[in-house]
């Protein structure tokens, strides 16, 4: 039996056919934040989800990763496939070693099951306190976690909302494991990238050496735009400042990703080939964008391999 998933009502799928970036991705670029759904036929979205998507198949993650130019992926488990990660283990299986993933456990996961999901490429698992997409996880159960995926040399991805960063800090700064932040912590960029709330996030970066940052999700971010659609090359432009403080503060411990295919978004949504031109407004050198887009994530997620 199949079962089939009506969408989200004003659900808005991933962009169809994305133009060729006109920045040229450096050799061996990662998208270092992506996600699959499904489909739902094979891999059925969790009872426990918030939203259910459009399907978003690994075969079309990889068909993105070649027309922008990309070398690798990391998958993301999306909090619609709950802690089932079957659907991203399928992708990193299927990628031959081009595709590293962050999963969603439990603290009873068996230690097999987390020799299986090491196996297949997974380097870290991530903690969501976005209300809008998860129920909240105890503290506890998360110390739990990470005590059992700190002898694999994994670390914790974490996302959550700025407004939530001063309840979280002490938290995040107890982890004992490096910790990646999903989307710049989220600011709210009608405020100053310099004020006093941009600058708590960066704080909690200088507190802890290896804290990494995505700076990603610009189409999320921004208030004014202009949208990466319709050729525009410069998008977001409200949201770059924010980007480039981190980047340049912290040119070793950023990442970059597309967020394909773009869950919940609600107004539009953009041409990945146009959010690849959006790198250099954020990175404007050479060597900033090697170290964004290849040698930072391949520490993270490849230093086991050549
Ligand atoms: O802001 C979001 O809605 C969102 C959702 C998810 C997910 O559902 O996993 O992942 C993201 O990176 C962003």
């Amino acid at each position: 039996m199949t079962t089939t998933f009506e969408k989200t009502p004003g659900w808005l799928d991933w962009y169809p056919d994305p133009s060729t970036p006109h920045f040229r991705l450096p050799d061996g670029a990662v998208d270092a934040h992506c996600h699959v759904f499904g489909p739902g036929a094979e891999f059925p979205f969790a009872p426990e989800r918030k939203y259910t998507p459009c399907d978003a198949s690994k075969d079309q993650l990889f068909a993105l990763r070649d027309r922008l130019g990309f070398s690798r992926n990391v998958v993301v488990q999306a909090t619609c496939h709950g802690a089932d990660n079957s659907a991203m283990v399928d992708a990193l299986r299927a990628s031959g070693g081009r595709a590293r993933g962050v999963a969603t456990v439990r603290p009873d996961v068996t230690d097999d099951e987390l020799a299986d999901l090491h196996d297949a490429g997974v380097r870290g698992v991530r903690f969501n306190f976005v209300r809008r997409l998860v129920d909240v996880v105890p503290q506890d159960a998360l110390r739990a976690v990470v005590e059992r995926i700190a002898p694999l040399g994994w670390h914790v991805v974490i996302y959550f909302e700025a407004a939530d960063l001063a309840d979280l800090r002490d938290f995040f700064l107890s982890i004992p494991v490096p910790l990646v932040v999903d989307h710049m912590g989220r600011p709210d960029v009608t405020k100053d990238p310099t004020g006093p709330e941009f600058e708590a996030f960066l704080d909690l970066m200088r507190a802890k050496p290896d804290i990494w940052c995505k700076v990603t999700c610009p189409e999320r971010l921004s208030v004014d735009g202009p949208p990466a659609l319709d050729g525009e090359r410069h998008s977001y432009r409200d949201v770059v400042p924010f980007a480039r403080r981190v980047v340049e503060e912290f040119p070793d411990r950023v990442l970059w990703g597309t967020d394909w295919p773009h869950p919940n978004l609600t107004d539009h949504m953009p041409d990945d080939g146009l959010l690849v031109d959006g790198i250099p407004h954020i990175a404007p050198t050479a060597a900033l964008q090697q170290a964004l887009l290849v040698d930072n994530p391949a520490g993270l997620y490849w230093s086991d391999t050549p």
